[in-house]
């Protein structure tokens, strides 16, 4: 059996249609979402999602602010900037590119955004209002994982899910969707014991390590529906944490990489943007776009 392939671009160019009518209906009031993203540094992966997203913020007819800092800026500098932000009403999302350099305390920047601006979800406040399943911001790689299953699979009650990786940004926030969405949830990482035995239990398998190729055709249960969150940059192109070749034998369905959840994350970082300018406004938070 061949796997179907989820279309995470596809996905992504409808979410944007959709996002795009309601910018539209929001501007005839006045109303003009705007995005803000902070790029501290000259890393040349980070700067193509920055000129990505800049890119797809526009088409969307929202408005773009990018700020590049030089890789050498005083943290006191940044948060300056992020206070200015915070305080600016033409800006209803902040996001600062991740990772920051070594001499920046990352927490103590996320957790200087406005909770209400944070469209990374990556706030503490945001963190604990997911965890407690109050309304929240939401991280924009899972709920574009969530989009996909929930599309996909129609319901996801009952499913046993794996979560390979337990990082804030894609694992936790990760398991506590599929949690809400009542799966049976295990995290899996690095130092699980017979990681292989617990994938193959898994009928959704969500691949968020970070290591190229590292999940195998023969851990994946048959039928199972499987999400490659990995951006790996090898000598071999942009690849998965998934063996996807053989992984595409096995599975029910899987994501490509690329045109899986990278497509679906910028997607979602502007569904989070709509969403907090909806939020700001005092307007019901846009159909379909958060979980
Ligand atoms: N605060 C913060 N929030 C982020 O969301 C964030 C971040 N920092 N730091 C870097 C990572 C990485 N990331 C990607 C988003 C889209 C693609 C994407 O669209 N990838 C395309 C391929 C693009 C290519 O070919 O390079 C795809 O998978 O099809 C990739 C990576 C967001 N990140």
């Amino acid at each position: 059996m061949t796997a179907t392939l989820i279309d995470g671009k596809a996905f992504a160019a409808g979410l944007r249609q959709r996002i795009a009518a309601e910018v539209a209906a929001m501007r005839d009031r006045g109303i003009t979402p705007g995005l803000a993203v902070v790029l501290v540094g000259e890393d040349p992966a980070s700067q193509v999602y920055v000129r990505s997203k800049g890119k797809q913020t526009v088409e969307v007819g929202m408005n773009s602010y990018e700020h590049k800092l030089p890789a050498d800026t005083a943290e006191a500098d940044l948060l300056a900037l992020i206070k200015r932000l915070n305080g600016d009403p033409d800006v209803n999302g902040i996001l600062v590119q991740l990772p920051l350099p070594g001499h920046m305390d990352e927490a103590a920047v996320i957790n200087a955004i406005d909770p209400a601006k944070d469209v990374d979800g990556f706030h503490i406040l945001n963190v604990g209002l997911l965890a407690t399943g109050q309304k929240s911001m939401v991280p924009c790689t899972p709920l574009g994982c969530l989009m996909m299953l929930r599309d996909h699979l129609g319901s996801l009650s009952g499913k046993r899910a794996v979560v390979v990786g337990r990082s804030n940004i894609v694992g936790k926030p990760m398991a506590q969707l599929l949690l809400r969405d009542s799966a049976t949830v295990t995290i899996a990482h690095s130092r699980t014991q017979d990681l292989p035995a617990l994938c193959r239990e898994a009928d959704i398998l969500v691949a968020a390590v970070g290591r190229p190729h590292f999940v195998k055709g023969d851990w994946i249960k048959p039928g199972a529906t499987v999400i490659d969150v990995g951006i790996n940059r090898t000598e071999d192109g942009l690849v998965g944490d998934v063996d996807f070749a053989a992984a595409r034998e096995v599975a029910g369905a899987i994501t490509p990489v690329p045109g899986g959840v990278g497509p679906m994350t910028i997607a979602c970082l502007l569904a989070n943007t709509l969403t907090a300018t909806a939020r700001v406004n005092g307007l019901p938070d846009p159909e379909g776009l958060t979980p």
